[in-house]
């Protein structure tokens, strides 16, 4: 038999490692803020970021130069030792990284480095360019093993990004490959590049995505508006399919355009309507996007416990407004109440927001 049984699922890869989690912690991961730990001018801005970002992670891979790699791992090992609130699974900010890929010649030294000196800070570790299980799996028991080494009482959990074809194609593999599996990324660049998509972007439409509106009286060459359509929807939709299925979180990625604040904020919204939690952020200037368009507004929540209310017990139909709500509509209600209390636990001002909201 070369499956494991599920009950197998339950135990430790390696003696003396932490078990594993039989739930992802539904902490709130809005903005994944990038940076290069061999970069000072960043590396100053570290300790006055935390608390205003969910998620602080030392890249070490793509954008980080070859020459830098050994300062990156060591300038994150110092951040972590030395800033106050950082990871630790608990403090206001998580901890996570990106190591380099599983090709190449640094990724041993990262892993080997990093969980004994800070595995007790690092929450999630994210792993570039995942193939299928089998990438999962080399980082599940290497993880296991160096946790056991270090003492440590937590498991790290892993973040896959999705960003080849063949990635994309063992989704739903990836995401059932460990109990450590917290969530995915999109990697709109690298997924391009591999597609063969001939795009040039970081994230992002692109005007030659277009439908057009019928000719009018058959005549072709007349006026007939077009409509921009959204590159990623297919990737983005299938890839919260695949972690919901597994209960983990989904995450849109990174959108290169820094200056063009307007579409990222739509890329981020149509992410959170479609069911991710969070997007990357590349700037300090994308915090403030993420932060904003992934928490549920005023008029959402207003809405959303007028519906609860109304519908009591939960089953049933009622009219509210005009429109029939249900058991269905319900439960869309209670994700966005669920997640403005999560949100509340750790973000005053929307504490304050979300309490102050009165339902008629
Ligand atoms: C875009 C860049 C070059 C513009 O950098 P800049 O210096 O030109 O920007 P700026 O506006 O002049 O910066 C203002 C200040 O903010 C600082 N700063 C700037 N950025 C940050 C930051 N992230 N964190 C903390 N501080 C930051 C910067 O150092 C500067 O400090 P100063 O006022 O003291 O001079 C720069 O922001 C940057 O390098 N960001 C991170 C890029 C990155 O991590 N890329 C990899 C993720 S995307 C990816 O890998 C793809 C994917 C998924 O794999 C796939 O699709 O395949
Ligand atoms: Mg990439």
């Amino acid at each position: 038999m070369s499956h494991k049984s599920p009950k197998d699922f339950f135990a430790p890869l390696a003696v003396g490692a932490p078990a594993p989690l039989r739930e992802i912690p539904a902490r709130p991961s809005r903005a994944i803020h990038f940076f290069d730990p061999s970069n000072p001018k960043m590396v100053d801005k570290i300790p006055q970021m935390v608390g205003t970002v969910d998620v602080l992670l030392g890249n070490l891979e793509d954008a980080v130069k070859a020459d830098n790699k050994l300062a990156a791992r060591e300038g994150l090992v110092r951040i972590a030792q030395e800033t106050a609130g950082l990871g630790g699974h608990s403090g206001p900010t998580q901890l996570w990284t990106r190591i380099n890929s599983l090709d190449s010649p640094w990724v041993l030294d990262d892993l080997t480095t990093l969980v004994p000196a800070i595995g007790d800070k690092l929450d999630v570790v994210m792993v570039p360019k995942v193939q299928g299980p089998a990438d999962i799996h080399y980082v599940d028991r290497l993880l296991a093993q160096l946790e056991a080494k270090a003492g440590l009482t937590r498991p790290i959990l892993i973040h896959a990004i999705l960003e080849t074809a063949r990635g994309m194609a063992n989704v739903e593999e990836i995401c059932g490959a460990s109990p450590r599996m917290q969530g995915l990324s999109l990697g709109p660049a690298d997924l391009a590049a591999d597609r063969k998509m001939k795009t040039t972007r970081v994230g992002g439409g692109h005007p030659g995505y277009l439908v057009r509106e019928d000719p009018v009286g058959g005549d072709i060459a007349g006026e007939r508006r077009t409509f921009q359509q959204d590159l990623w929807h297919y990737t983005i939709a299938k890839m919260v399919d695949a972690c919901a299925t597994h209960g983990i979180y989904p995450y849109y990625g990174p959108f290169g355009d820094i200056a063009d604040v307007v579409a990222c904020e739509d890329q981020f919204r149509n992410a959170f309507l479609l069911g991710c939690v969070g997007a990357w952020s590349l700037h300090p200037k994308q915090i403030e996007i993420a932060n904003r368009v992934f928490s549920p507004s005023a008029d959402d929540i207003r809405h959303a416990r007028r519906v609860v209310a109304a519908m009591g017990d939960g089953t049933g139909a009622v009219m509210l407004d005009g429109k029939m709500e249900d058991d269905a509509s319900l439960k869309q209600c209670l994700v966005l109440v669920e997640l403005a209390d999560e949100l509340s636990r750790i973000d005053p001002t929307l504490k304050e927001l979300y309490d102050s909201i009165e339902v008629d």
